[in-house]
């Protein structure tokens, strides 16, 4: 299935928290890499006061049941420091699940699509880069969705590139 992980970061070496996501989501077999977007410097959105995020996503494709991609994605995140903290509150590196193929769920351990996504510019607008085709099973497409959307927020770094996992 084809899937969706939104990477962020806003505290320590932000580039490489996410390069270190990269490669090591796809350590292990079951994920394969199919696109990285360009990296975004984005304003904080909900949470406490704290500094900008640098944001990408990454699709694949995936053999993995969906909680054995979720278990991943958090042992991804504590591989790299995460404290267990205040909701929206900083860390070195956030790794949510936006679409596991057009499967919906309202589990609260794995909600899918993620709840937040349609409304977040900071997942949409490096998505839509990375799959200009891209659809939020639900919502609609995600260049539909951010026509509607203040992205002001949200900044291409050009001069920060994630590349495919080593
Ligand atoms: N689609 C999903 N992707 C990642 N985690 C999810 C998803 N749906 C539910 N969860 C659950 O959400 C819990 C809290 O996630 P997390 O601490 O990353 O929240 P957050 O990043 O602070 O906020 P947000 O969920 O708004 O991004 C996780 O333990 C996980 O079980
Ligand atoms: N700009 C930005 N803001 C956030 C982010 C994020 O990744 N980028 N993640 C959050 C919790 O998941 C809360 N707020």
């Amino acid at each position: 299935m084809r899937v969706v992980i939104a990477l962020g970061s806003n505290l320590g070496r932000r580039i490489d928290n996410l390069q270190g996501a990269v490669d090591s989501l796809f350590d292990a077999p079951g994920l394969t890499f199919v696109a990285v977007s360009p990296v975004y410097e984005t304003d904080p959105v909900g949470g406490p006061e704290q500094g900008p995020y640098l944001n990408a996503v990454v699709v694949a494709e995936s053999m993995l049941d969906p909680r054995t991609l979720l278990d991943r994605a958090q042992s991804v995140e504590n591989a790299f420091g995460r404290e267990r903290r205040e909701r929206w509150g900083p860390r070195t590196l956030d790794v949510d699940l936006i679409t596991v193929g057009n499967l919906m769920s309202d589990d609260p351990e794995l909600t899918l699509p993620h709840p937040r996504a349609h409304e977040r510019a900071f997942v949409l607008v490096p998505w839509a880069q990375a799959d200009p085709a891209a659809v939020l099973p639900g919502r609609g497409s995600v260049a539909a969705l951010l026509a509607d959307m203040d992205q002001s927020g949200v900044r291409l770094r050009p001069d920060l590139v994630l590349e495919p996992p080593a």
